[in-house]
């Protein structure tokens, strides 16, 4: 699978959003992490605004839900526009059901694990997924320092993605930029999700282009069978 950037608006100027939503044009989607004040200690935005933004950009809504019941809100983003919706497993009541109502209203079903939760006791629930999200920080805030201790994760996750022929898409969200991604990509991430590297930067675009040549080369090199 082609490597997807994703920059997460948290990192925007809230009040220039679509302004900032086009300013990085060549994303393959727009990151919108969406939080309640209850599942994590931060408040962003809701459905509204998603609504608004999926009318002021044409590059699709990537929502990342970091709130409490997603049972029942989830469905309303995807009605908002979202063409993907990822949901906390630490959140959801009926991880299936909720996988299976959001792919029927027609957009992408994700699941994003918090650091501490394990990816093994989910093995079964793959195949209802089309990408699983695992956070390389704390959830709730941008700008905090990538956790490498979740290398291993990313790489479990790879392999089990593989040993089942599943096709979902691997993302990482927290702390990516030119400093982690390639270790990401080389643990088999093919989705990331950047905030501050891309809206911290003179030229978000050039940022979004110069991560995505940085996450193929380490792919390629990871991909590449060893010649001796
Ligand atoms: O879900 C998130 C935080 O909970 C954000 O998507 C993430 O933190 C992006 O910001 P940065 O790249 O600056 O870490
Ligand atoms: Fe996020």
């Amino acid at each position: 699978m082609a490597v997807q950037i994703n920059p997460s608006i948290l990192s925007a100027d809230f009040a220039r959003l679509a302004d900032e939503a086009r300013a990085v044009k060549g994303a393959d989607w727009l990151h919108v992490d969406v939080m309640d004040n209850h599942f994590v200690p931060n408040l962003t935005l809701g459905v509204p605004v998603v609504e608004s933004l999926s009318r002021a950009t044409d590059t699709p809504l990537d929502c990342h839900l970091m709130i409490e019941d997603p049972d029942r809100w989830a469905p309303q983003y995807v009605e908002a526009g979202a063409g993907s919706v990822t949901f906390h497993a630490e959140a959801a009541a009926a991880p299936v059901r909720l996988a299976r109502e959001i792919r029927a209203k027609g957009a992408r079903a994700s699941m994003a694990l918090r650091p501490a939760t394990p990816i093994e006791p989910y093995e079964d629930l793959l195949p209802e997924l089309d990408m699983l999200l695992i956070m390389t920080v704390e959830p709730g805030f941008g700008g905090q320092a990538f956790l490498d201790i979740m290398l291993p994760k990313i790489r479990r996750t790879r392999e089990l993605i593989d040993r089942h022929g599943l096709q979902l898409w691997l993302q990482v969200d927290g702390g990516v930029s030119e400093r982690t991604i390639e270790r990401c990509a080389e643990a088999g991430a093919d989705v990331f999700v950047a905030g501050s590297a891309v809206y911290g930067s003179q030229d978000p675009a050039a940022a979004v282009r110069s991560l995505r040549a940085q996450a193929e080369r380490a792919t390629a090199t990871a991909a590449r069978p060893c010649a001796h």
